[in-house]
């Protein structure tokens, strides 16, 4: 059983960019990116056309030259200019910045020489390493430290996010600007040049919004020293470091550093005699503390080397991450590869900047795709298969492409290598999410953003330089003619290097089971789950649980439930969570006592779990293997609702725990009864327990997990208003019920002996 972790809900999206400073910024952001994005798709374009009539290594030069001055500056330099950039004030360094780039990319249609088209590159580079770090300084002193992930996360969205859309555009403006040259010969304005020019104005709205924006003065803001701390008045200054320093006098009364290390608390306290070397210790500490303040909140810039150099270890510590980091990066290579010969691939396929919109269109489309049906496809498959066999599917699709000189083939061909990237990334995220401990989460993905950056650099820019030097040629055999490409040749080189990366990183990654993939495959393309696909032939019975808040009604459903199912013949084993064996009532009552009041988070997700391990072993798996009907009042979506949301702990952690406790048993059917808590609560009446006398945020978060749950696995849930009166429920569950029970006769008895059903009970 695997569930993902949320991706980051599009409420709290809304909540960031209901701020409206963060909403300007972010806007700008988008339009800067859009710029980007149009700008790299028109220079490499212009790189072909102002190279036409040059020999082929030239034009392959050319495009090298612009992806890699267009890409490395920013990688590599960055750290110094942020170093600088935390001097001067972020609003005039964007503003300025945006103005520049404008104006750059305005030029490069105007002067209109291969040189400059470089030149300016470059330099609107250099611009940008003042500008990214100037934005990414300002995103903390507009949003409250809480919303600070989803503010980046919306940051990461616009910047890849713009690219289909970018693409999309480029070949609208090539299709616009051919039908308009077509027409009427005198408008054929080249549409790099338009798309140049549009680049140009998105920087200079960029700037106008920016130069709107409220950014905090220097002191106020996240990098700025906190004021520093009064000196005690009634002390002289001593310096701790001064060699002069008094000695201190043994007999004299010492004054007292409080335990909150006040300096002036500890002056009131002992006003008569101040020891000076304590209050100069407590100095120096306050002043170090400061300090210390001061470095933690100082913006640092990205240094990605260094990131790549001290988190390295997080890349390979185990051989899970291994495989896991070497398959997302050579995704990254896969997508670096198209990207850096797309753009002759299509002119040597008879296709011009409308052929390259589509094709960049297709890989970025191909991937947010991926990225959305990532965790939705195939439920019931291994992640971490999948996560390889995307990476395969990729190698394939992009093989493919590299074999076939077609354009229409490499539209779908590189959408294909899109959306394998897209799952394999997504699957990729969410696996480290959940295996790398909280503290060093953020460091894996560091390592991990740095290095992709890198080596979509690399193979972005080598990419061209390679199919310069292999060349075009046509191999003829009698009457069959095929076109050599040397980007065909660098995309089967790549194709074949993530096939190897799919290969190496499956054996990593994957879990150790009897299960073949094949089986496994076959299993899930049907919608079954292999696992109780096993399940079913060992546990012929049937597991059933009823879940929600406080005072719901699951113990009146679940007695209804068993009226009727015996009713229908059938043996059903009515059962409840914590409090079902001896050991279970003894662990119900720790749990639910007020004694316990403060119990720590994590060992009543334990308790909880040592329960259910106790319940399962006990009760449910016996009455499975007899073919039994199980209905449990709660299971482990209790624990994920109120351990996991109500009490914030980790949703992943408490799967694996609870996925041990049960040896993986699901349930067939999870009926959730939802209702407002104060409602349930208000139905129990009387005293309450420890649980239940939480605070109301806690059961409102409660709900709120219990219904995310239900969600993402609508296979398996029935979701029923709990207002509703208890027949209708009771109908509504029976009718969800029905065609998991099995036959109470089997049916070639039945047609045997044409009896009666069995009744088991
Ligand atoms: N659909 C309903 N409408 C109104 N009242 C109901 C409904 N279903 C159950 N009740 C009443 O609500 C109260 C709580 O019901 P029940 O004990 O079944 O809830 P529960 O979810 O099992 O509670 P607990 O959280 O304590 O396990 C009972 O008095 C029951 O009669
Ligand atoms: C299984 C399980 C239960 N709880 C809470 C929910 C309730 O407040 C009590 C159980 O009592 P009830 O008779 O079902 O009302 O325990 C929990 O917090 N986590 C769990 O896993």
């Amino acid at each position: 059983m695997s569930r993902s972790a949320p991706l980051g809900a599009p409420g709290e999206a809304r909540s960031v960019l209901a701020n409206r400073p963060f909403r300007r910024l972010w806007i700008s952001l988008s339009l800067s990116s859009l710029g980007d994005w149009l700008s790299l798709l028109a220079m490499m374009s212009l790189a072909v056309i102002l190279t036409q009539g040059s020999a082929p290594l030239v034009q392959y030069f050319a495009v090298s030259g612009v992806v890699a001055l267009k890409l490395a500056p920013t990688i590599v330099l960055s750290p110094l200019a942020g170093l600088l950039v935390d001097r001067v004030d972020r609003r005039l360094t964007m503003v300025v910045g945006d103005i520049l780039r404008g104006a750059l990319y305005i030029s490069i249609p105007i002067v209109g020489d291969l040189w400059w088209l470089l030149a300016a590159t470059f330099l609107a580079e250099i611009v940008a390493l003042f500008w990214t770090p100037a934005k990414d300084a300002t995103v903390p002193g507009l949003v409250p430290k809480k919303q600070l992930e989803e503010a980046n996360r919306l940051g990461l969205l616009t910047t890849y996010g713009t690219a289909p859309v970018a693409a999309g555009l480029f070949a609208a403006l090539a299709s616009v600007s051919s039908l308009l040259g077509g027409l009427i010969p005198s408008m054929g304005v080249p549409e790099a040049d338009i798309a140049l020019y549009i680049n140009g104005v998105t920087f200079f709205i960029a700037a106008a919004v920016v130069w709107g924006l409220p950014v905090p003065k220097r002191e106020a803001r996240a990098g700025a020293a906190p004021p520093a701390p009064p000196a005690p008045q009634q002390v002289p200054q001593v310096d701790p470091n001064e060699r002069t320093a008094p000695i201190p006098d043994p007999n004299a009364r010492t004054a007292e550093i409080p335990a909150s290390g006040d300096p002036i608390a500890a002056t009131v306290e002992a006003p008569a005699l101040p020891d000076p070397v304590e209050q100069a210790a407590e100095q120096a500490r306050a002043k170090a503390a400061a300090k210390a303040e001061r470095e933690k909140n100082r913006f640092r810039p990205e240094n990605v080397f260094r990131t790549i150099w001290t988190d390295r270890r997080h890349a390979g510590a185990t051989p899970l991450m291994r495989g896991l980091f070497l398959g997302m990066l050579g995704v990254f290579a896969a997508g670096g590869a198209v990207v850096g010969v797309a753009r002759v691939l299509v002119e040597r396929l008879g296709a011009g900047n409308a052929g390259f919109g589509v094709l960049f269109c297709a890989v970025f489309a191909g991937m947010a795709f991926g990225m959305f049906i990532g965790q939705r496809i195939l439920r019931d498959f291994s992640r971490r298969r999948l996560f390889a066999l995307s990476i395969g599917v990729s190698g394939l699709a992009l093989l493919l492409t590299g074999l076939i000189p077609n354009l229409v083939m490499a539209a779908v061909l590189t959408s294909v290598v899109g959306v394998g990237a897209g799952i394999a990334w997504v699957i990729g995220l969410t696996v480290i999410g959940h295996e790398v401990e909280d503290d060093l989460r953020g460091r894996a993905f560091a390592f991990l953003h740095a290095a992709a950056r890198i080596v979509l650099l690399v193979s972005a820019a080598v990419g061209p330089l390679v199919a310069g030097v292999i060349g075009d040629h046509r191999i003829q055999v009698r009457e069959l003619g095929y076109d050599f490409l040397g980007t065909g040749a660098v995309l089967i080189i790549t194709a074949l290097l993530v096939l190897v990366v799919a290969f190496v990183s499956y054996r990593q990654v994957a879990e150790e089971t009897e299960v073949s993939l094949f089986t496994e495959l076959a299993a899930a393309l049907r919608g079954v789950p292999v696992a109780v696909e096993k399940d079913e032939e060992r546990l012929p019975g049937t597991f059933i649980v009823l879940e929600g808040g406080e005072g719901a009604g699951k113990s009146t459903q679940a007695g209804q439930l068993s009226v009727w199912l015996r009713d229908e013949g059938f043996e059903v084993v009515p059962t409840r969570e914590p409090g079902s064996t001896k050991l279970g009532m003894r662990l119900r009552a720790l749990l639910l006592d007020k004694e316990h009041t403060g119990m720590s988070p994590r060992a009543e997700a334990l308790l909880y779990a040592a329960d259910r391990a106790d319940h399962v072993g006990e009760v449910i798996l016996p009455a499975l293997r007899r073919g039994a009907i199980v209905i449990s009042d709660r299971y482990i979506d209790s624990t994920l609702a109120y351990q996991g949301a109500g009490r914030e702990l980790d949703a992943a952690e408490i799967e694996r725990v609870n996925a041990w406790a049960t040896d993986g048993l699901t349930p067939h059917l999870t009926v959730l009864l939802d209702l407002p808590p104060d409602e349930g609560l208000a139905r129990l009446g009387g005293s309450t327990d420890r649980i239940e006398s939480e605070s109301a945020e806690f059961h409102g978060r409660v709900r709120k997990g219990f219904r995310e749950l239900a969600e993402r696995d609508p296979g398996r849930y029935l979701v029923l208003d709990a207002r509703e009166p208890q027949e209708q429920i009771l109908r509504e569950i029976q009718r969800r019920v029905r065609p998991l029970l099995p036959d109470p006769v089997p049916q070639d008895a039945e047609a045997i002996t044409g009896m009666m059903p069995i009744i088991k009970d």
